[in-house]
């Protein structure tokens, strides 16, 4: 699974210091306390670029200028055309407004690379994605408008977020997940294949505001490596494995071959159990473990998905959803529908990973 690279927030030369330390990919200049997207000066930027000497990527955001403004907006992208790419926040607007700002910006010269921001808390119009692509775009993120009011995966399940970030590789666009992200997130998200994950709030010892913590930076890049397989493996001299189970998970789902099973839905029961690598003895935190959201999620993932005929497809699909996490050795998996006979009717299946 390719690992998310991890971009943290930072506000000048000294954070960025912290989160490089910390293991940090990109350093991305912004003022928390200056809302989502509040911009560093453009001294600030350069004095990071210094200090940074090439060692990281840097991205700066362009501040919290409305669309509607192209000229302020134009302007303040410009005066960070430095940083290795700069991101424009796509705030609410009405979409002449917000495609002739796109439009505005793909013309400027010289300008470094752009991410385009939606905010998933503020209803965000994705059917901008193939215009950010055709205006040169580099890519495009979802993150939160209202600090404070929920993570990202409170304003949007986990599918949705899979299918922004297949929409972005689709259109040959680079992709990134924020908006006050906790570390049990990590995992939920990092399956998903972004191009990165943005921090800002779980990289401080408090609030938003505080200064970034090495520890806390270093916890996310375990997370992420642990989820992605960039780390290594845990010891496991016995060979022996933990199950970790999901059990009587049932919710409807649109499935069946008959005409009569057909544009309805009808409950499906979910039980899965994996054999993880073994839980070491010190294991403290969701870094050192597998969590049962990452089956959750992908059963989840298949409901959303629309019509399938067979129980036996939606069992061999969770089979290599949980396969596919390189943590997992072998799955179980039992589907059963609900609604058609006096108890249960259903398949259950073994898969183990063969690579
Ligand atoms: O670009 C990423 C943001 O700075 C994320 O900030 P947050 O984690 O506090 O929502």
């Amino acid at each position: 699974m390719p690992s998310p690279q991890l971009l943290a927030s930072v506000t000048g030369p000294l954070e960025a210091a912290t989160v490089i330390r910390g293991g940090a990919d990109i350093v991305d200049l912004k003022n928390p306390a200056d809302g989502a997207l509040g911009a560093v000066e453009p001294d600030t930027l350069l004095q990071t670029i210094l200090a940074v000497m090439g060692r990281r990527q840097i991205s700066a955001v362009a501040g919290n200028v409305p669309l509607e403004d192209v000229e302020a907006l134009v302007s303040a992208v410009a005066a960070r055309a430095s940083a290795d790419f700069v991101k424009v926040g796509l705030f609410p607007a009405r979409r002449e407004a917000s495609l002739a700002a796109i439009e505005a910006l793909g013309r400027l010269a010289n300008k470094p690379d752009l991410v385009a921001v939606f905010f998933a808390d503020a209803d965000p119009d994705l059917s901008l994605l193939p215009a950010l692509a055709g205006a040169g775009f580099r890519g495009a993120m979802l993150d939160t408008m209202t600090k404070g009011a929920g993570r990202l995966l409170d304003h949007r399940p986990v599918h949705a977020l899979g299918a922004f970030v297949a929409e972005c590789r689709a259109l040959g666009l680079l992709s990134g997940l924020a908006g006050s992200l906790e570390p049990p997130d990590v995992p939920r998200l990092a399956v998903l294949g972004p191009d990165f994950l943005g921090f800002r709030g779980a990289l401080t010892g408090g609030g938003r505001a505080d200064e970034v913590d090495e520890r806390a930076v270093r916890r996310i890049r375990r997370l992420i490596d642990a989820t992605t397989g960039a780390a290594p493996a845990a010891a496991n001299e016995t060979g022996e494995h933990d199950l970790i189970r999901v059990t009587d998970f049932t919710l409807p789902l649109a499935i069946g071959a008959y005409a009569h099973e057909r544009g309805r839905e009808q409950r499906v029961r979910f039980d899965v159990e994996a054999a993880i690598d073994r839980i070491r003895s010190d294991a403290e935190g969701v870094e050192d473990v597998y969590s049962y959201d990452l089956i959750l999620d992908a059963i989840r993932g298949l409901a959303a998905r629309g019509h399938t005929d067979l129980v036996e497809r939606l069992a061999l699909d969770l089979a290599d959803a949980v396969l596919a996490d390189r943590r997992v050795h072998a799955v179980r998996v039992r589907v059963e529908k609900l609604d058609l006979g006096p108890d249960a009717v259903g398949i259950e299946i073994r898969r183990r990973r063969t690579s």
